[in-house]
């Protein structure tokens, strides 16, 4: 197990000192941590269209997780705006299930991701939280106890990351299209301090409530870069860890929808660190459809919620 540095430290040690593997705990040592700090866990299941799978990531982890050892205290899935069954299948999966636009009226409600998860923080209890996507296909249920790791034995560390294998259709690398693409780019030459992050967008991570709380949240798919973009500057590297969790293989996007995606993410990023002028609440992606290449355009919010903070108790 790595034993970080309590101080400030630097990018250059950060992957030696802040990576770590789901296995370096056992499952007993981290309920034993948990019940030892009295701290409480939700697991947040963001789910948009997902009734295909939201029922194994639910039923598998709280059989797990809820009734086999008491590792986690309530698991619920935030339905975004959902079309298909995702509200019954979870339901009946045995989660607290909440329609995102229901949660807190009073504040209005915006589609999207990183919208579900800031509400998400009115609806749930624990001072950790664990997000996982609601998509997943090859995963298990080590994925929570690995991103709890560092929470529970590591004061410091404020936000967990995981990192997996993510096999696509041209080997184990061949997943995360924004991520290789625009991610690491933006890491590159706007973020330099997460280069080591090996999954930035991953949607398996974890974070102390009272951080979360305190930030602003991209309402779309920039709300993983932009926490760790903003836990960087707000705590340093020293707050931040990432684990390894194996294999993960999810349902794919096509390809323009990924467009969005990606101005969603170079809209938070390039906001964080130019003085650009750009658009608070959404931009215009043109891009051009078959037959003929004809021009369609796709309005991509990108607006902010400001920290949860200011309207909790
Ligand atoms: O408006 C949205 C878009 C996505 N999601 C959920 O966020 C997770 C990741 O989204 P998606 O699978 O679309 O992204 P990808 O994994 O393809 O990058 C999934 O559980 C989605 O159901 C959501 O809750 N609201
Ligand atoms: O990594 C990526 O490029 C995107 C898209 O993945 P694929 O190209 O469809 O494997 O998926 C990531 O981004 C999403 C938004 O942050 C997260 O929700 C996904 O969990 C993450 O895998």
């Amino acid at each position: 197990m790595n034993r970080g540095a309590s101080s400030a430290v630097g990018a250059d040690v950060w992957s030696r000192t802040h990576t770590h593997h789901w296995d370096d705990w056992t499952l007993d040592s981290l309920v034993g941590a948990k019940v030892a700090s009295g701290a409480t866990v939700s697991l947040v299941v963001p789910a948009r269209n997902e009734a295909a799978t939201v029922g194994d990531v639910v039923t598998r982890v709280r059989e797990a997780l809820v009734e086999t050892v008491a590792l986690l205290d309530e698991i619920v899935v935030i339905d975004s705006d959902s079309t298909d069954e995702t509200y019954a299948v979870a339901t009946d999966a045995g989660a607290t299930v909440h329609r995102s636009a229901e949660i807190r009226p009073d504040l209005g409600s915006h589609p999207g991701k990183g919208e579900a998860m800031w509400k998400s923080l009115f609806v749930t209890a624990g001072e950790l939280v664990v997000f996982m996507d609601a998509d997943l296909l090859d995963w298990d249920t080590h994925f929570v106890p690995g991103l709890l790791g560092p929470l529970l034995t590591r004061p410091e560390v404020a936000l967990v990351k995981g990192f997996y294998e993510r096999p696509g259709q041209r080997g184990s690398l061949d997943g995360g299209r924004v991520t290789e693409l625009v991610a690491r780019p933006l890491v590159a030459l706007l973020h330099p301090g997460l280069a080591d992050l090996v999954q930035p967008l991953a949607g398996e991570w974890a974070v102390r409530r009272s951080l979360f709380a305190s930030l602003p949240v991209p309402t779309g798919y920039a709300v993983e870069l932009a926490a760790l973009v903003d836990t960087e500057a707000r705590l340093g590297l020293q707050a931040i860890a990432q684990v390894d969790l194996g294999t993960r293989a999810h349902r794919h996007q096509a390809l323009h929808d990924l467009g969005g995606m990606a101005t969603q993410i170079l809209a938070a990023s390039l906001a964080r660190r130019t003085d650009a002028d750009l658009p608070l609440d959404g931009a215009v992606l043109r891009q051009f459809v078959l037959p003929g290449l004809v021009p369609a355009d796709r309005v991509v919010p990108t607006l902010e919620r400001p920290p949860a903070e200011r309207y909790l108790p």
